[in-house]
């Protein structure tokens, strides 16, 4: 379904073209100083800039519609829309009988028939990342202790990318990337083994971003080809601090006290002004396509600020978990 997380749970609504699109934080808890000015520097991180990235400049305009008063939350579930202003929907007046290769026009079409709103990939939209950054503003306020910090590490396979990238723009072309993430400060004993492994849950929101292809914790595949002497983390103290870090901070699926640190892979975007092939509904042929419409030819300059709030969302979630869990201890042990 639309929601991810237990203790802390968020829910996104809306299409890319449609009125706005909606975001429910639940669990929440009550007193956090909440006012539209908190979501702006985070806003202003996943706006388009520059001219590799799509012309469509939304405001960004928010309602704090339910769960915040006098400008503190209640406790009650959190629920923010943010309009969309700018949508051009003349641009996909065909999406419906050619769909654009490596977008997701044809799945969603084999998925909800006739019904569904392609109109600049509808849910499937990377402007749905608008409620994740949101969303995550707010996870990040209970996190007191906890810095999470994304960033581009490579575009196109290469460090120094910016000549590279608008090159490939100009020809007609697009490029992906690899965002690293380090979050600090959180506590040895978050996560559980099996199914809600740290690495489990953040894999999950990870990959609920649009365009993420990949995600690795520590050293990743490259532990493929190191010996366990090589991989291993010493402890160092009784704290549980290591002197390397190759396995991201997390053991067993529970964090160990040492810096989460992952990778996430992002695709290149799929419209490309370059002509492509594409299945014709209307003429039953493979015919040239040309993908209409402003588009980003690279998003990965805009996703670090969406991989720090998905990470918070998770991060919140285990948060209380663990909170829980320690009441829960006390409360038997002591009871
Ligand atoms: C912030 C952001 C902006 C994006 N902009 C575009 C874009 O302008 N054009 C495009 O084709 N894909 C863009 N994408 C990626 C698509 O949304 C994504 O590739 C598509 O929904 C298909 O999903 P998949 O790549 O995960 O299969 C963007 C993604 C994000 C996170
Ligand atoms: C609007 C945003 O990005 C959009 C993401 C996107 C896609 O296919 O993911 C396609 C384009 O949509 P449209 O054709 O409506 O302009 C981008 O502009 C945004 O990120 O705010």
């Amino acid at each position: 379904m639309n929601s991810l997380g237990h203790s802390l749970r968020v829910s996104l609504q809306g299409e890319s073209h449609g009125p706005a699109l909606v975001v429910v934080v639940d669990g929440l808890p009550a007193g956090l100083p909440v006012r539209e000015e908190v979501f702006s520097a985070d806003l202003a991180r996943r706006r388009p800039q520059g001219d590799c990235a799509t012309a469509r400049q939304e405001p960004d305009v928010l309602h704090l519609l339910t769960g915040i008063h006098q400008g503190y939350t209640t406790g009650a579930p959190v629920t923010v829309s943010i309009e969309n202003r700018e949508a051009n929907s003349a641009d996909y007046q065909d999406i419906e009988n050619f769909p654009r290769p490596g977008h997701a026009d044809f799945v969603a079409q084999q998925k909800y028939g006739e019904y569904c709103d392609l109109r600049g990939g509808g849910v499937f939209s990377g402007r749905t990342t608008v409620g994740i950054v949101v969303a995550g503003t707010l996870a990040g306020m209970m996190l007191r202790g906890v810095r999470v910090e994304a960033k581009v590490e490579s575009v196109g396979g290469r460090t120094d990318w910016a000549a590279y990238l608008h090159e490939v723009t100009a020809e007609g072309d697009s490029l992906g990337g690899i965002v690293t993430c380090e979050a600090s400060g959180v506590p040895a004993g978050w996560g559980d083994p099996y199914f809600d492994s740290v690495e489990s849950l953040l894999a999950h929101g990870l990959f609920a971003i649009p365009g993420v292809k990949g995600v690795e914790f520590g050293d990743g595949f490259a532990a493929a080809s190191l010996r366990g002497s090589e991989y291993n983390d010493a402890i160092i103290d009784a704290g549980g601090q290591t002197a390397t870090n190759h396995c991201g901070g997390v053991n067993g699926g529970i964090s160990n006290g040492n810096q989460l640190r992952f990778r996430v892979v992002a695709r290149p975007p799929a419209s490309i002004r370059r002509e492509q092939q594409s299945y014709s509904r209307r003429t039953g042929q493979v015919e040239p396509i040309r993908v209409q419409g402003r588009h980003d030819s690279c998003f990965v300059t805009r996703l670090p600020v969406v991989v720090e709030a998905m990470t918070k969302l998770v991060l919140g979630d285990l948060a209380l978990r663990r909170m829980a869990e320690l009441g829960g201890r006390k409360l038997f042990n002591e009871g």
